[in-house]
Formats: structure tokens, sequence, C-alpha cells
């Protein structure tokens, strides 16, 4: 079995790394560097898992993933390009991060993979967008296919898209749980007792989730069937439209977007 080393071990590292164990990849097959001392400590006791240096990690492993903040990414490659031999294959989960930022870093035999995950992939339910660089072959995309796939969905797109990708799906979990937190706050306000709230909203957003997957009815639907004719829910949804929500989608993910575009330039 060859060697998986994950470089960058904080909340998206630490999600790929508990995948990997929970898909049943033995520990002595993967490999950390992590530039804080607590944080590699901490792992090391959970997982059972070496932490190494950087560059250690880029000598045995075979897959790297770089799971480093964007701003960091150039440091890191830097530290590593050196060591780095023919065969190789360098993914990166870094937000806005291009194929070509890496490949312009590293040697012209290494294959780089970018994907784009995010963070429910702690349960299993990850959605991974993932393209290739300009020397990636078949078989390497089926990799790195494959180890997204131990932690959930995995989508082949065109590099153009990832950045988009990154606002909806990437981003994604963060609006739902502001979401969340929104409409149990609510809930408080109307006079319910907070844990009656989260129950009630919690398994709203999990069951409205399932009908989505389990049915492939088109939303509009589900929630026209919801909405009955002078009813409460139809009072709501107008109060919705009146601060213009749907609005502040559009501009929310955008931003995020044109912020992915930034990170790729290095503001
Ligand atoms: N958190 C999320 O929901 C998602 C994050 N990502 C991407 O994942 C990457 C990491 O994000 P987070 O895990 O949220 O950040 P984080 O700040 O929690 O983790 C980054 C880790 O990298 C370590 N680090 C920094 N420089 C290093 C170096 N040279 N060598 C070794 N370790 C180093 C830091 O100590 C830290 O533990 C980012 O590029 C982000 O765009 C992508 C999708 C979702
Ligand atoms: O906020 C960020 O920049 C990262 C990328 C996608 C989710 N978290």
């Amino acid at each position: 079995m060859s060697q998986t080393a994950i470089l960058g071990a904080g909340v998206m590292g630490e999600t790929l790394l508990s995948g990997l164990v929970r898909a049943g990849r033995r520990v002595d097959h993967l490999l950390v560097g992590e530039k804080r001392a607590e944080r590699a400590r901490e792992l090391e006791e959970r997982y059972g898992v070496a932490v190494v240096s950087n560059v250690e990690a880029a000598t045995l492993a075979d897959t790297l993933a770089l799971v480093v903040k964007p701003q960091d990414m150039g440091d890191l490659l830097a530290e590593i390009a050196g060591v780095l031999r023919p065969g190789q294959l360098v993914v990166s989960l870094a937000a806005g991060i291009t194929t070509a930022f890496i490949e312009s870093r590293v040697p012209d035999d290494i294959a780089v993979v970018r994907v784009m995950p995010n963070t429910p992939a702690l349960v299993d339910e990850g959605m991974s967008a993932i393209s290739p660089g300009s020397h990636c072959s078949d078989a390497q995309l089926a990799e790195v296919e494959a180890l997204m796939a131990s932690v959930g969905k995995v989508l082949r797109i065109p590099e153009r898209q990832q950045d988009a990708v990154t606002a909806i799906s990437g981003s994604g979990p963060a609006y739902i749980f502001f979401v969340v937190e929104s409409m149990i706050e609510a809930g408080v306000h109307l006079g319910l007792p907070r844990t009656t709230a989260s129950e009630l909203v919690i398994q709203t957003l999990v069951g409205s989730a399932k009908m989505l997957r389990e049915t492939g009815t088109h939303p509009v639907v589900l929630r026209e069937q919801v909405t009955s004719p002078g009813g409460t829910t139809a009072s709501a949804l107008r109060e919705l439209e009146i601060h213009k929500v749907r609005a502040a989608f559009l501009a929310a993910m955008e931003a995020a977007r044109n912020r992915s575009r930034e990170l790729a330039e290095g503001i």
C-alpha cells in the first residue's frame, strides 16, 4: 500500500485524516506534516499517526495532500520542491490555488490535482470537486477520486469552475449553519426553549435534505408542497422575499467566488 501524507493538519487536514482512518486506511500508511508542535502532539495521541517534518513526509509519501491556507502554500511548496521525485502525486485542497501555481513550483514530472472539499466529510457526507493539472494521468485522477470518495461524494469538474464550486459547496456548510443558527434564534424569540428550537430546526434540516436527495424532486416543487394558499408558509416566504434573501445569497456567493479568485493572486 502506498503512503499518503497530509501536510497541514488543521480543520480540513484532520477531517481528511480521520476519514481515511475510518475508511480503513492503516495508520502506518499515513504521515502528517504540521507546523504547530502542540497540534502535532494532539494528532499523534488521537490517531497514533506519525507526525514528521514536511521534507520527510514529501520524501517518503507517494501522495501528498496539501491542506495549508492558500497564503501558506508558496512557502510549503518551496520547502518540499527539492525532495519531490517523478511519479509522486500532489493534491491541493486549498481555495483559490491553481494547479498552474503548484506546477510552476514543483518539478515537471509531478502530477497535480486540485480538490475543493467541505467539512461534512467529517461525517462521510463530504462533497469534493476534483480537477486534474496539466500532466495528471487518468489513473492518478482516479486515485484522488478514491481518496476523497472515502469521505463523501466526488465530482470531476473543469478547473475553471473551481472558484464557483468553492463558493457553493466549499463554503456552503457555513451558510447552512448560519440559516440553522438564525432559525433557532427565531424560535427562542417566539418563546420556545433553546433545546426545543434546536431539535426542531436540526431535524427539519435533516428531513428536508433527505427529501431532496431521496425523492429527486425539484426544490421549488417541495417548497410549493409546504406552502398552503393563504397559510403560514406563504406569510413567512413573503418576508424572506421582502428582505431580499434570494438576492443576498446570490451576492454572498459571488463574493466568495471573487475571494477565491483573489486568493489565487496572493491578495
Ligand atoms: N475549513 C474548510 O471548511 C475548508 C478548507 N479548505 C481549505 O483547506 C485549507 C486549510 O484550511 P483549514 O483546515 O480550515 O485551516 P487551518 O488553519 O485549520 O489549518 C491549516 C493548518 O496548516 C498548518 N500549517 C501552516 N503552514 C504549514 C506548513 N508550512 N507546514 C505544515 N503545516 C502548516 C497550520 O498550523 C494549521 O494547522 C485551506 O487552504 C482552505 O482553503 C477547503 C475547503 C473547506
Ligand atoms: O473560507 C475559506 O476560505 C475556506 C475555503 C472553503 C471553505 N473554507
